[in-house]
């Protein structure tokens, strides 16, 4: 029992400390996400350990912003929270709670308004002048920021019209464009000063602000939401028609309302509202769903936080709170050792989430992860699942600490971090099971050799029943081998064997992206390709002669440069070709069409014999490079390209001043895209 009581008051500690920052520092510390749920938790478990509530309880009582800054005032009447959902259900719960209470079964009119996302003020009129301003502050004292609400221009100090009231109590949000917003911390960024982390802190912080000027400059908005006429005798029977009558008076009141008679209406303006959300330059969160007669609202009254005739439905949150089961540190392809959270599945706008990644060894540190820590899940941009910080304030003093291996998970390696990228590395290459696997993955995969049927299952379980250990020894697999393997019936094996043996012709571009150099992607293969054109010739490459291909850096090329000087590397590219057989048609990449090449439009004339090509050969590439090929030098001929053993056309070249390239320099040119 004790422990539960630590449990809970641990938990209204750290909620109290959170509502601290948020409402009246104006700066969070946690996502809200994060506050709900613990909110949330603390409810569940005083609701069954009831003989623990206090009153005191952040469960019983609203969040409040009363600081010294500002002289006290009383509310007229309480100024309260909402009470919130976040689903169907929360919301049908709310019309049988009301119906129950009222003792009615009919249908309830309700008014839907926008639940927009900024600071609650009081207001108070007498005869029409705008008298004084209090924030929520506990919900019955607030703080007295007359002077700073007068500064926002879309209040009025006099209202207009007839029919105003001797005294009026006028309630809103006061709140901050989203344009502003950006704009204020733009600035906030070049003059170092502090910045707001979304526009709700921001309008909370410049209203409450020592300074009214402050509060001036920064171009706070205010929408009104309700109000009170003190018993005064009025003719409005609906709350809509109190805010139709408001905006009449000169104060600005959303449009986006809507009476509803049932819950499917209320569910249509909530769908509405939900689409529309971020064309709106305000923040909103969600929808109010008020009931529209003021006697039932009268009747129904309030509990210690909120009114019951009124609910929040709110936008569901693109963030998730879940269990941490594990990190689990995954060996890539070149032996960058990611680590990846695994969780128990949440289900974030339209998709189950179960994993996302951890990147690096810094994120694991920023994080400070424990075993079964709470921790919240977004989807950054949409899509990408991330993981965005943990609930400390949940976490055992038993749990274990995630720690970063010092050795490779899959061979035991020691690992090395790398000075240029900081990434860890496992440097065992293909002895590390791991790296084999996905290197033989890629090997085969649709941008390299491109096997059909020869999926990472198969491939991971070839290797674990040690049946291949490089990729040669796929084109030496037979039947019986292949089907041992799980879910792989002969007429399958002899599909994947034909395949593989289909591969055998590829490009070279395919072939060098298939050898898995690291930082070589499809991009920098193809270059490479362009450039060297013969296998030969990259193979005996030079770092220098890698450095002039345009668009490969240096790090790129010295990678290729070593991979190239490691023995094995050398023999096993060796018995792809010869023994295996791998071809490819070296002048494929030129066989197509091209227009504004380098040599479009010129006159070329061709002399000498070429190491690395036909007379034919070359003719047709410069014709598909878009020159005009000649026989003879004249005076208008624009290049004459050299090779050995050349003739007369060479001299006659120099002496009417034509440009002269040899076959080197031609492979460069053509090599440019
Ligand atoms: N991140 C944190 O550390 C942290 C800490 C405390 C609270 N919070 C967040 O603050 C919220 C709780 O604050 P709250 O008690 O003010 O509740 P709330 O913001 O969810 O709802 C109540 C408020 O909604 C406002 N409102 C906006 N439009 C309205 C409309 N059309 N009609 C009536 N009222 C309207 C009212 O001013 C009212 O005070 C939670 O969402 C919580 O996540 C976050
Ligand atoms: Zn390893």
């Amino acid at each position: 029992m004790t422990s539960i009581k630590n449990k809970i008051d641990q938990l209204r500690k750290n909620i109290l400390k959170y509502e601290y920052f948020y409402h009246k520092l104006d700066q969070p510390i946690v996502s809200d996400a994060e506050y709900d749920y613990l909110l949330h938790k603390l409810y569940n478990l005083e609701l069954k350990n009831k003989q623990f509530i206090t009153a005191d309880s952040p469960t019983q009582k609203i969040g409040s912003n009363l600081s010294n800054k500002f002289q006290k005032i009383t509310h007229f009447s309480p100024m309260l929270s909402l009470d919130n959902t976040f689903n169907v259900q929360g919301y049908l719960d709310f019309e049988t709670r009301i119906k129950k209470f009222l003792n009615v079964n009919l249908e309830i009119s309700l008014c839907c308004e926008l639940k927009i996302d900024g600071i609650a003020i009081s207001i108070i009129y007498e005869e029409g002048i705008f008298i004084r301003a209090a924030t929520r502050g506990d919900g019955y004292k607030g703080e007295n920021i007359t002077v700073n609400a007068k500064m926002i221009k879309s209040i009025p100090l006099k209202l207009t019209g007839c029919d105003i009231p001797k005294r009026l109590e006028i309630r809103g949000e006061v709140f901050m464009l989203k344009s502003d917003f950006l704009e204020l911390n733009e600035i906030s960024q070049i003059e170092k000063n502090k910045s707001f982390s979304n526009p709700r802190n921001a309008a909370a912080g410049s209203l409450r602000h020592i300074d009214p000027k402050i509060t001036a400059e920064r171009k706070l908005m205010f929408f009104c939401h309700g109000c009170d006429f003190f018993s005064e005798i009025e003719k409005f029977t609906t709350h809509y028609e109190r805010l139709m009558q408001c905006s009449v008076w000169g104060l600005p009141v959303n449009k986006e309302m809507k009476n509803c008679s049932n819950y499917t209406e209320v569910f249509d303006f909530y769908k509405k509202i939900e689409k529309k959300r971020h064309v709106f330059n305000f923040d909103i969160d969600g929808i109010v769903v008020k009931v529209n007669s003021l006697e039932l609202q009268n009747k129904l009254g309030f509990n210690s936080k909120s009114p019951r005739w009124a609910i929040a439905l709110k936008f569901s949150s693109l963030e998730r709170i879940t269990r941490l089961n594990s990190v689990k540190f995954q060996v890539g392809r070149t032996g960058a050792i990611t680590p990846v959270a695994c969780f128990e599945p949440v289900y974030i706008s339209g998709v189950t989430i179960r994993k996302a990644s951890l990147h690096n060894k810094n994120e694991i540190e920023r994080l400070n992860l424990h075993v079964n820590d709470f921790i919240v899940i977004c989807r950054s941009g949409d899509v990408i699942p991330k993981l965005l910080s943990v609930v400390t304030a949940t976490r055992s003093s038993y749990s274990k600490k995630i720690i970063f291996p010092v050795f490779c998970p899959i061979c035991n390696t020691k690992l090395l971090e790398s000075k240029e990228d900081k990434v860890i590395r496992c440097h065992a290459g293909l002895i590390c099971d791991a790296q084999k696997k996905k290197s033989l993955q890629h090997f085969f995969s649709k941008k390299s050799l491109n096997v059909r049927g020869l999926g990472p299952k198969i491939i991971n379980e070839l290797v674990d029943k040690k049946y291949v250990n490089n990729p040669i020894d796929f084109f030496y697999l037979r039947e019986i081998d292949l089907i041992k393997l799980k879910k792989i019936g002969s007429k399958k094996s002899l599909e994947i064997i034909s395949a593989i043996n289909q591969c055998k012709k590829t490009t070279f571009k395919r072939f060098i992206y298939a050898l898995g150099i690291l930082n070589v992607g499809e991009i920098a293969a193809e270059k490479i390709a362009n450039y060297f054109l013969t296998l030969d010739k990259l193979i005996n490459t030079s770092i220098l002669d890698l450095n002039n291909i345009d668009g490969i850096g240096k790090v790129i090329a010295y990678n290729i440069w070593n991979y190239f000087s490691i023995d094995s590397n050398r023999d096993m590219i060796f018995n792809l070709v010869k023994k295996v057989g791998i071809s490819w048609d070296d002048r494929e990449i030129f066989m197509k069409k091209k227009k504004n090449t380098y040599f479009s439009g010129k006159k070329v004339v061709l002399t000498g014999i070429f190491d690395n090509f036909q007379r034919i050969e070359l003719k047709n590439i410069l014709i598909n490079l878009d020159a005009i090929v000649l026989n003879h030098i004249s005076k208008n001929t624009d290049l004459l390209i050299v090779g050995k053993k050349f003739g007369s056309k060479f001299f006659q070249a120099k002496l009417l001043k034509i440009k002269t390239i040899n076959e080197d320099e031609f492979q460069y040119l053509i090599s440019l895209k």
